[in-house]
């Protein structure tokens, strides 16, 4: 089957695990009961705030909506529980622009990866991220790499409002998204994802799927096509 566009997952995919763990999880830990006290008055950080409260009463969470100290406790809660939920990912994308910017630090990348996102771009095959960080956070870290701004490599963005990564209805709606700009169907798409349950719900989908294994050996059966690299990667 040919491929005529890619979308592509961030962390475990182009990206080290460890890099979003153990740098910019720790600095959204560190800077979000500041950066919330200091934009109470921000309509953006309102907005994500109420959306927290109302997520916590959906999982009957007790929280007061003008409780700030508590939303942040809770905040903090879900940071440390990697929880994929759209405000606190609202939230750390604005946290870790000033992060970028001050050059704390710089998105890392697997080597292969950029090489092989550049050649695919050079040869006119679209790019698209889907990642659970919100689309600010996906254009800060491409656009504040280690291998420099690599955002012009990429057509579009998606994240969780599309809906949840495991779900097939949320690849459906990339789908329908998609093919306002391209005349695609659903098995041109090639998706790349380190995680199982994301690859299984493309697939659902009618997606075409990788399983990009970084940290492990290359499984004997997998029920993906299963690649250390994006070197390995068929189009
Ligand atoms: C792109 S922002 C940092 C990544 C992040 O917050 C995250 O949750 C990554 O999830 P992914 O869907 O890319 O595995
Ligand atoms: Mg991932």
């Amino acid at each position: 089957m040919t491929v005529k566009l890619i979308l592509t997952d961030i962390e475990g995919t182009t990206s080290s695990i460890s890099f979003v763990k153990d740098v910019l999880f720790p600095y959204a830990a560190q800077h979000l009961p500041d950066y919330v006290r200091s934009h109470l008055q921000d309509a953006q950080v309102q907005q994500q705030l109420a959306q927290t409260a109302q997520l916590a009463a959906a999982e009957g969470i007790d929280v007061d909506a003008t409780d700030h100290e508590a939303l942040i406790a809770l905040l903090l809660q879900w940071i440390a529980a990697d929880r994929k939920v759209t405000p606190l990912k609202a939230l750390q994308g604005l946290i870790w622009e000033a992060g970028y910017k001050n050059r704390d630090y710089a998105a890392h990348m697997y080597a292969d990866a950029t090489e092989y996102l550049q050649r695919w771009h050079a040869s006119g095959i679209p790019l698209y991220v889907y990642s659970s960080g919100s689309v600010q956070a996906q254009k800060l870290f491409f656009g504040y790499s280690q291998d420099g701004d690599l955002l012009p490599l990429f057509s579009g963005h998606f994240d969780t409002l599309v809906g949840a990564k495991r779900e097939a209805a949320s690849y459906r709606n990339i789908l329908t998204e998609l093919q306002k700009q391209h005349d695609i169907q659903a098995a041109d798409v090639l998706f790349l994802s380190d995680i199982i349950e994301e690859l299984d719900a493309a697939r659902e989908a009618g997606l075409q799927t990788c399983w990009l294994v970084r940290d492990a050996a290359l499984p004997q059966n997998p029920t993906h096509t299963a690649v250390s690299s994006f070197a390995d990667i068929v189009l």
